[in-house]
């Protein structure tokens, strides 16, 4: 490896241990080893400081290097102290649903007890807990935020430890400030926040109280409201990092070489790659399957595994079953794997620098998925998935921003900011950032702005935000949700439009949808088209060529667009009569449809509970595309009929896009369509399409379309 790396500041420091340096959690000694194990983590030595903040202290910050034992940990030992005693629940919130369910998992497996019942999780149409049992409960930051939907004042919980703070998603930061709030009405709440990677300053500033915990007559109100921070020094093992020593033209490439390096020259180990999304990891898997096959002896052996949230749940607990002997795993995996999972094999880490971050642009209002450098807190957090049964070494390397994987583009404001520089040890140091710009800040705010109006937060500008949301984005949120029907001239939640739409968990557009469509005689399709939606996709990746998925894609095509098309595939799911084989022969994924039957059923008992009528169209696809351009009337594009290359313009901002090739409506380019979401490579592609007629964009939001503009550019 010597030619490619040169070994960065953090010189080795083996832990030892009776086992050889390697702790073993499933040894055959089972609940004493696990017991030992615990308490040689670095956070055990702080358990009891940990306990005295949290009891004398409204809010605690924990800062402890990845690995020290603060996800798995302090739930129990909250527990062991009492914080779950009298029915009262324990609160572990993660930003990510594959990290919830791992936690869980492990924590179950350390007490000793099934997972359901004293330990517990919840995530976005799943929930593993017993009322009354469970005590310690891993959940989504999205799920508690529900969660206040019924109860505001989150009354059932003593404690809640929001873990993974520094990844500051949309949902961590609206969590943070009703935290702030509830707080003030429930004294004895208490919180932790904690993170290997958090700036500790300003969360502590944040939490800072306004008024003091003593009345003037000296009465102490309860715990002190100033935040206190603990500081877990120590780390499991230690994790050598090796950084790029030449500048790479593509990090695809240069992750598959150094998987293939660490193959033939490093000890046996699994590895674990980060790299953007799903197209990455296609492409990757197949480079090193190729590369491995024309290589010798030594390429054999390799079990490749990829991870991406989209994949179902089956394919993605592969990541976690222990690797077979003789053989070495190669994770390779969006940013889903970057915080709180323990991959007991991993030896390895090989870092890409980038991955794919939603960025808006309120002005032209689209919403994108682009590639784009991670920060500092990233790369610890990658790197920290190494380390942590044993010792590691993490390789750090990222491209020439401007040569990038192929269909490649990086946004074109983080392009200017790093065009110079590489993912060298001075890039890390002097010029990466140190953390992300949090998601508020580059998110479409619809869905927050109508999550906050169903609390009863009227004010949101004047919301106490860890970082405030531009006041553009705000405004283009309103504008959306008062069109939806969902606030009214006082911007205020209509009902029961408004509070119907914010019931359901999905995206106020889809929820608006599945309202319309009882009206329209159609809610039956809808409901599955959202089921659909809801998962990432319902096709096979990663076997056979693109062609034969492709092919397999036209038995299902229809000529309204992809929503149409998706009805086909339930149709045949159905007749097949649910079969696996009739799934592997069609390339559709049958544990993804397992998935929409099961989310198409809450779904359906959402509708029914808010009066919507369930009740079939017969495939009237008119109707459902009315129901559907009811949600969706914004993202609808025409046309330029000035091109001959499929181009079409954003109705809103006259914004160039163009129907992504794996849509049924590829080289179709009808005149008008609307779309679901946009993802930008070397365009910016509109993917699950549909064709409209233009009237029905008026007929769905005469206020959001000025009827004049519209039927001008209709002629
Ligand atoms: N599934 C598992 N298998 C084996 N060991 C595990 C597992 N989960 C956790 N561990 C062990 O427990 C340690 C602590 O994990 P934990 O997730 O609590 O750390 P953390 O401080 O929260 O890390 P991070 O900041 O990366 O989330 C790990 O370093 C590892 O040694």
């Amino acid at each position: 490896m010597s030619q490619f790396w040169k070994p960065g500041t953090e010189k080795p420091r083996l832990v030892d241990d009776e086992e050889g340096g390697v702790l073993f959690f499933n040894s055959p000694s089972g609940y004493a080893n696990i017991e030992r194990q615990r308490q040689k983590l670095p956070v055990f030595r702080y358990r009891t400081a940990i306990l005295y903040l949290v009891e004398t202290h409204a809010t605690t910050i924990v800062v402890g290097e990845t690995g020290s034992g603060k996800t798995t940990q302090i739930p129990q030992y909250l527990k062991e102290a009492g914080w779950a005693d009298g029915g009262r629940v324990i609160a572990c919130t993660q930003p990510r649903r594959l990290a919830v369910q791992a936690v869980a998992a492990r924590v179950a497996e350390e007490m000793g007890v099934k997972l359901g019942e004293e330990v517990g999780y919840t995530i976005r149409f799943e929930d593993v807990t017993t009322q009354g049992v469970t005590m310690i409960k891993f959940l989504t930051d999205g799920v508690l935020l529900r969660e206040m939907m019924d109860d505001p004042l989150l009354t059932k919980y003593s404690i809640i430890m929001v873990d993974e703070a520094h990844e500051r998603s949309i949902a961590t930061d609206i969590l943070l400030g009703l935290l702030k709030k509830i707080q003030r009405r429930r004294p004895e709440l208490r919180l932790i926040i904690s993170s290997a990677t958090i700036q500790a300053k300003s969360m502590s500033d944040f939490f800072q109280p306004r008024k003091s915990r003593r009345r003037p007559d000296g009465e102490d109100l309860g715990p002190n409201m100033e935040p206190a921070v603990l500081s877990v020094e120590g780390r499991g093992f230690n994790v050598q990092i090796h950084y790029v020593e030449e500048p790479v033209s593509d990090y695809l490439r240069a992750a598959v070489s150094t998987v293939l390096l660490i193959h033939d020259q490093e000890p046996m180990g699994d590895i674990l790659v980060f790299l953007t999304g799903q197209d990455d990891i296609d492409a990757a898997v197949q480079l090193i399957t190729e590369e491995a096959q024309n290589r010798g002896k030594n390429s054999s052996g390799l079990m490749l595994v990829p991870l991406y949230s989209g994949l179902p749940r089956a394919e993605q607990e592969l990541v976690f079953t222990p690797t077979p002997r003789g053989k070495r795993k190669v994770v390779i995996s969006t940013n889903i794997a970057e915080t709180s999972i323990t991959l007991e094999g991993v030896v390895y880490v090989v870092d890409s620098g980038f991955s794919k971050q939603r960025f808006y642009n309120p002005i032209t209002d689209i919403e994108n998925l682009v590639v784009a450098p991670i920060s500092k807190a990233s790369a610890r957090q990658r790197t920290g998935r190494a380390g942590r049964v044993r010792p590691g070494k993490c390789y750090r390397s990222a491209p020439f921003m401007l040569i990038l994987s192929p269909n490649k583009v990086a946004f074109p404001l983080y392009v200017s900011m790093v065009t110079t520089r590489l993912y060298t040890e001075e890039y890390f140091a002097k010029e990466m950032s140190d953390e992300g710009i949090p998601e508020i800040q580059r998110s479409n705010l619809v869905s927050c702005v109508i999550q906050l109006k169903a609390l009863g937060i009227d004010n949101i500008l004047g919301f106490d935000w860890p970082a405030s949301p531009s006041s553009e984005a705000m405004v283009r949120a309103l504008e959306v949700l008062y069109s939806l029907g969902v606030l009214d001239d006082d911007a205020k939640l209509t009902s029961p439009t408004g509070f119907q739409i914010a019931e359901f968990p999905l995206e106020p557009m889809i929820a608006k949808m599945i309202l319309s469509s009882g009206e329209l005689g159609c809610s039956e399709e809808i409901i599955t088209i959202a089921a659909v939606l809801s998962i990432q996709t319902i096709w096979v990746s990663g076997r056979g060529s693109q062609k034969e998925l492709d092919e397999a894609k036209l038995n299902f095509a229809a000529a309204e667009g992809d929503h149409v098309s998706f009805l086909n595939v339930y149709k045949g799911f159905l007749q097949s009569g649910k079969s696996p084989q009739w799934c592997h022969r069609n390339f559709v994924n049958y544990q993804a449809m397992k998935k929409v039957i099961e989310i198409r059923g809450q779904l359906r008992r959402t509708a029914q509970r808010l009066g919507v009528v369930l009740i079939s169209c017969e495939r009237d696809t008119v109707v459902v595309r009315k129901a559907i351009t009811s949600g969706f009337f914004a993202n609808a594009c025409r046309l330029d009929a000035s091109s001959h290359d499929g181009k079409y313009k954003t109705i809103r901002g006259s914004q160039e896009v163009y129907i992504h090739p794996s849509s049924v409506l590829f080289r179709v380019n009808p005149k008008w369509v609307l779309y679901h979401s946009l993802v930008s490579t070397d365009k910016q592609y509109m993917r699950n399409v549909i064709s409209i007629d233009p009237s029905w964009l008026t007929e769905a939001a005469p206020h959001f379309y000025q009827h004049q503009r519209l039927n001008s550019m209709v002629r």
